[in-house]
């Protein structure tokens, strides 16, 4: 059979076809951009919502390296030269942004009115070697951050008188007993921060209290003249206990702050802060749903009053309030809690880690849960003064120059504590009903565990919690 490809044009078109392409290839220099393009326009769109853990930090030295080839061609020194430019972080210091942070906007973890709320993945951490570990920068360089950011915040502002309002209350019963929890919004912040009320006298329509009911005067004020007596009782402001056959609305008028006879014990409060490892998810890193626990067990405790008369009743039910105050991580947030974890896993103490990210060791602040005492009626100076459930000496100061009064600073000893003291003196521990062993949360038995241990042991060493380490039955060297 004759072959079709017996003509050199034939064999030409074969090759144009299906031969190596040409021209050939010139390899051309790499295009190798000063600046990667993507980061400067990270750069340029930043806004208010930028924070230290965002590219700013991490802009120079160049990000990508010097390419062989670029070394090779030795044309440009300038270019060599990024190599040795320094760290400069167009950030003000972190405690001039605080200042100049409009109180409406949360932490900076919150990126309030992000277009986009995914950036927060890119929200990367820190470089913590940078400033902790095996440093390539300078400690001088750090200390030229303090560029003043040009933002929309730069404007001092001024805040508000602070003012809350309690939007609904609901009753919530607790191993305990009963609670109301009221939920409240404020002009500070954007978050719902919550009390829980104990009185259970006011729960009961029949039981005549010695004690002035702990109600919320914002919650009881009428809100418009079209509320009808249904939107009231929905939203919670009603009395007595509520019930397909008992639905009575509170009056505005009927629950002004009142004192209470000096035989009276004040109520118990404590001010406690959001803590979602601990509470929710039972974490022995720390106490705070043992403490969460604890305060709604021992404020709802009947209290033992003074016998006055044969005739005058020897206790009453527990009353007080718990103030949720949504401050996650001591006011860092849960992202940079979460971080510090890591950080103590490292070695490091609770202090230290929050330092190492840029924070306080303590970020929180208590006008919010004085406004909610004070709407409460309680520690004001025309109702009852209050007995504050805490170690934290920082709370007692805090709510004292609010104008809030303090009468007694009741200790929270740490149930681990209290029952390896019982057990080292012999004494066996009161069981306090019946609970479920090996939890933190609400309704659990002392726990016991060494990250507990370093968390309690720092609290009183590093952050002046009022507690004698002695109790910790370990001499302070747990
Ligand atoms: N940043 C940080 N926050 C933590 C850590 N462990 C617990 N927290 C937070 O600490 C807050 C509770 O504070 P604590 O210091 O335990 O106690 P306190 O409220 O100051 O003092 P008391 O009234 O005596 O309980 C909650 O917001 C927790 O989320 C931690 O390791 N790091």
């Amino acid at each position: 059979m004759a072959s079709h490809f017996d003509t050199d044009s034939d064999a030409a078109l074969l090759e144009l076809l299906t031969g190596p392409r040409s021209p050939k290839r010139v390899a051309l220099p790499r295009r190798d951009a000063a600046l990667d393009p993507l980061l400067l326009a990270a750069v340029a769109a930043s806004g208010s919502h930028m924070t230290r853990n965002h590219y700013q930090h991490d802009f120079f030295p160049t990000t990508q390296p010097l390419t062989e080839g670029l070394k090779r061609s030795g044309e440009d020194a300038a270019r060599q030269d990024r190599k040795r430019l320094t760290y400069v972080s167009r950030q003000a210091p972190r405690r001039n942004r605080l200042q100049n942070q409009s109180p409406l906007e949360g932490k900076e973890n919150d990126l309030p009115g992000s277009p986009d709320p995914l950036k927060s993945t890119e929200n990367l951490p820190p470089s913590i070697s940078r400033k902790h570990q095996h440093s390539s920068v300078p400690p001088a360089v750090e200390s030229q951050v303090s560029v003043p950011v040009t933002t929309s915040h730069s404007v001092p502002v001024t805040t508000p008188p602070v003012e809350v309002k309690c939007m609904a209350r609901t009753r919530i019963p607790t191993p305990h007993g009963p609670a109301f929890l009221h939920l409240y919004h404020n002009n500070r912040d954007k978050k719902e921060h919550l009390a829980i009320v104990i009185d259970p006298a006011q729960y009961s329509d029949h039981e005549q209290s010695l004690a002035p009911p702990i109600r919320s005067r914002s919650l009881d004020a009428v809100w418009s003249e079209d509320e009808t007596e249904m939107d009231r009782i929905v939203r919670g402001a009603y009395v007595g206990k509520l019930s397909s056959t008992s639905q009575r609305a509170s009056r505005p008028s009927s629950h002004q702050p009142v004192g209470t006879s000096d035989s009276i014990p004040s109520p118990l409060v404590r001010i406690h802060s959001e803590c979602f490892t601990g509470e929710t998810v039972g974490s022995m890193r720390c106490d705070c749903g043992e403490q969460l626990d604890e305060a709604v067990r021992l404020i709802s405790q009947p209290i033992i009053l003074p016998q006055e008369s044969p005739a005058s009743p020897a206790s009453m039910p527990g009353r007080g309030a718990v103030v949720y105050l949504r401050q996650e991580g001591r006011g860092i947030g849960l992202l940079s809690k979460i971080r510090a974890y890591n950080l103590q896993d490292l070695g490091h103490d609770t202090v230290t880690a929050n330092l190492m990210l840029g924070h306080n060791a303590d970020e929180r602040s208590y006008e919010l849960a004085a406004a909610i005492l004070r709407d409460l009626g309680l520690g004001s100076e025309v109702g009852e003064g209050v007995k504050l459930l805490t170690n934290n000496p920082d709370k007692v100061v805090a709510l004292e120059k609010e104008g809030l009064r303090v009468v007694e600073r009741v200790p929270m000893v740490p149930r681990s504590w209290r029952s390896r003291s019982a057990a080292r003196n012999g004494v066996k521990e009161d069981s306090e009903g019946e609970k479920t062993a090996g939890v933190t949360m609400i309704g659990g038995e002392a726990v016991e565990g060494e990250d507990l241990d370093k968390y309690l042991r720092t609290k009183v060493l590093r952050m002046g919690h009022m507690l004698p380490l002695h109790l910790a039955g370990t001499n302070g060297a747990s």
